[in-house]
């Protein structure tokens, strides 16, 4: 079967069988053509089809030519006009010959199809045509701090790239030819270059000097803003590895401590070997320990070889549909063989009257006996299913997201880890912002003392970085429960970041939110763990709490009833028994200053509201006024589905 056969049976096969045009194409092994001029086609040909249809049907074209069918003649007349080297078969081949005897009315309605469009030449028809694909989108290049520097690479790499103040310059430049870069205004060592140039022949790229790294790819690690004294960092879901390496970068040029090192896991074997191959090429192996093909999940979070973990970047499986490239081919328009030249003449007043132009009788019976839409969901790991209603799309996406919970609630029982960051490239509520909160609503979260990272708190480039978490998002959720000063669905929603790939920006669709413990009392008024890493609390045999008969605990500091004894304005100690500790403004207790935070006195002491001062204090219950829930176990928190 000739090149045209097998792209013509690709195009006009429902998309919804066997994913994105791509993986169809380089998925069929049958294929006898080269898959990448398959594809070239397929891609090229569905670009210019709308164009090319009013071009067949005002030539009619197959009328004249009965052996024609519509797919064949969108592939041959766009070779014909556009190709180079025109179409790519024997002169003497029938198809061929068919379609070149009408070269001269073919090439004179393409004219008038253009003039139609009012593009007064063919660069500026292929501008409008590419136009309607969206913005093109930069080329992202990280500097890789382990091997080179920005420097280092405007004198080699980029040498002879124009230097431009904006992303959209950048972006602008696929119009006009020219080679430009700018330096990225929010993520330190990124450069964006003119969309299309090719690096991957580069020494820089070849060596590891440079990763190629989409802007928002870049948010977790930096968001995490990993540091000397964190300890181990865990990278819990690395392959293919652009954030382990980024990780490795950070840390390096703030100086690894001693024996500081990043625990990279990755369930898949198979993605696991790309991995290595990553981290040796940006050459970050002596600091990173691969774990090929082990499941985080199954991690002790309490073993000693995580004891001094100090911080984790999670970027779990998702359903991927932020990633840009992905369903981004343009609809295949295949002409009516039945339209005569007099009754184009509607269609001719427009493109968008091509586009919607009137079926013929052969494509109308397709369609009523075609199944169902089906949309394919394509994880970013390469996984696909097949939804075909809402309904299926919803239950996918519910269970996508009770796997990101139960991940990142893994990841917060790390006993000596602070910081946390939580990323997809989803751009579904779902598994983004309502995964935030239902964790934050955790047992595992409020024991922990685990709070959003807020806006204000992240790194420069982030609190800078203006498409923040979905408002709408947590409305309405049956997840809406409780709150306290920490949660509270406005500082959710500003610590959220995210990035939409429609917006002009030149990024991909992303979601990344960090998640924080401080030392002192947390948001839920209990303290950090101590020594034991089981809480502030005396327990028995089985690590349950021990209380006395009015449910109050011993700390174990002290070896004293956990109270709030407060000095009141005349001397005398009041006991405050937990749950008592609310207010009105539901902030809890203690007073706070304008950013929010708790006001201590010089040990350390919070004050409470109405200037007194907290003493051994030490509830991890304050906010809950009751003793269930003292485990944090994930047990208790259920309902987990991988
Ligand atoms: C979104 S990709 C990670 C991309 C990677 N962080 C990067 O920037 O290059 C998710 C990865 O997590 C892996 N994964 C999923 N569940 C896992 C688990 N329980 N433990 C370890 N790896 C897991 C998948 O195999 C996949 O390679």
């Amino acid at each position: 079967m000739s090149l045209y056969h097998e792209t013509a049976a690709i195009v006009t096969s429902p998309s919804s069988h066997g994913g994105s045009l791509k993986s169809r194409i380089y998925g069929n092994k049958d294929l006898k053509s080269p898959p990448a001029q398959v594809y070239a086609l397929a891609f090229e040909s569905s670009k210019w089809s709308a164009v090319l249809k009013e071009v067949v049907e005002s030539s009619q074209l197959l009328q004249h030519e009965r052996k024609l069918t519509p797919a064949l003649s969108i592939l041959l007349v766009h070779d014909l006009l556009l190709a180079k080297k025109g179409i790519a078969l024997p002169a003497s081949h029938g198809l061929r010959i068919s379609v070149e005897k009408h070269k001269a009315r073919l090439q004179s309605e393409f004219t008038r199809a253009r003039i139609r469009r009012k593009c007064p030449t063919l660069e500026a028809l292929k501008a409008a045509v590419d136009a309607q694909l969206g913005p093109p989108h930069p080329r992202w290049i990280r500097v890789n701090s382990l091997k080179s520097t920005v420097d280092g690479q405007l004198d080699s790499t980029f040498k002879g790239f124009e230097m431009v103040a904006t992303v959209q310059e950048v972006m602008a430049s696929a119009s006009t030819g020219k080679k430009v870069i700018c330096l990225d205004a929010h993520i330190p060592n990124l450069i964006a270059a003119s969309p299309g140039v090719d690096f991957t022949k580069t020494e820089a790229y070849q060596a590891g000097a440079i990763i190629l790294q989409d802007k928002a790819s870049c948010f977790p690690a930096y968001l995490l803003d990993p540091r000397p004294e964190h300890g181990d960092i865990v990278d819990a879901c690395s392959a293919p590895g652009n954030k382990t390496t980024h990780l490795a970068g950070i840390l390096h040029e703030r100086g690894f401590a001693q024996g500081q090192r990043i625990l990279a896991f990755e369930k898949d074997k198979h993605r696991a070997k790309t991995l290595e191959k990553m981290v040796r090429t940006a050459g970050s192996e002596k600091v990173t320990v691969i774990h090929p093909g082990a499941d985080f999940l199954k991690t002790d979070p309490n073993a000693p070889e995580f004891r001094s973990v100090g911080a984790l970047l999670l970027d779990p499986s998702c359903s991927g549909s932020g990633i840009v490239g992905r369903d981004d081919t343009p609809e295949f328009h295949l002409p009516s063989a039945t339209a005569s030249s007099s009754s184009n003449s509607s269609s001719k007043s427009s493109s968008k009257a091509a586009l919607n132009g009137a079926a013929n009788a052969k494509n109308l019976k397709r369609k009523r006996q075609s199944p169902p839409p089906q949309t394919v969901l394509v994880d970013d790991d390469g996984k696909e299913t097949v939804v075909s209603s809402e309904k299926a799309l919803q239950a996918r996406l519910e269970a996508l997201a009770s796997f990101q919970l139960k991940i990142l609630l893994h990841a917060l029982a790390f006993s000596a880890a602070t910081r946390v960051t939580y990323s997809t490239c989803s751009t579904h509520a779902a598994e983004n912002e309502k995964v935030v909160r239902r964790a934050l609503r955790s047992p595992v979260a409020r024991s922990g003392g685990w709070r959003v990272l807020r806006r204000d708190e992240q790194p420069r480039g982030l609190r800078e970085w203006p498409v923040r978490g979905d408002p709408e998002a947590l409305l309405n959720d049956d997840d809406a429960g409780d709150r306290n000063d920490c949660d509270k669905d406005e500082v959710i929603t500003e610590a959220c970041v995210r990035a939409d790939r429609e917006d002009g920006r030149g990024v991909m669709g992303f979601f990344v939110a960090a998640f924080v413990r401080d030392k002192g009392p947390h948001c839920d008024g209990g303290e950090m763990d101590d020594g034991d890493n089981d809480g502030p609390y005396v327990r028995d045999a089985q690590g349950r709490i021990v209380r006395d008969e009015n449910g109050i605990p011993t700390l174990k500091a002290t070896g004293r009833k956990a109270v709030i004894e407060v000095e009141t304005n005349g001397g005398a100690a009041v006991e405050l028994r937990f749950g008592q500790g609310e207010d009105e403004n539901g902030d809890g207790p203690f007073e706070r200053d304008a950013e929010g935070r708790i006001v201590r006195d010089g040990n350390g002491i919070p004050r409470l509201k109405g200037g007194r001062l907290a003493v051994d204090l030490g509830s991890e219950e304050l906010n809950e006024g009751s003793s269930e829930g003292e485990g944090g176990d994930e047990d208790e928190w259920g309902g987990f589905d991988d």
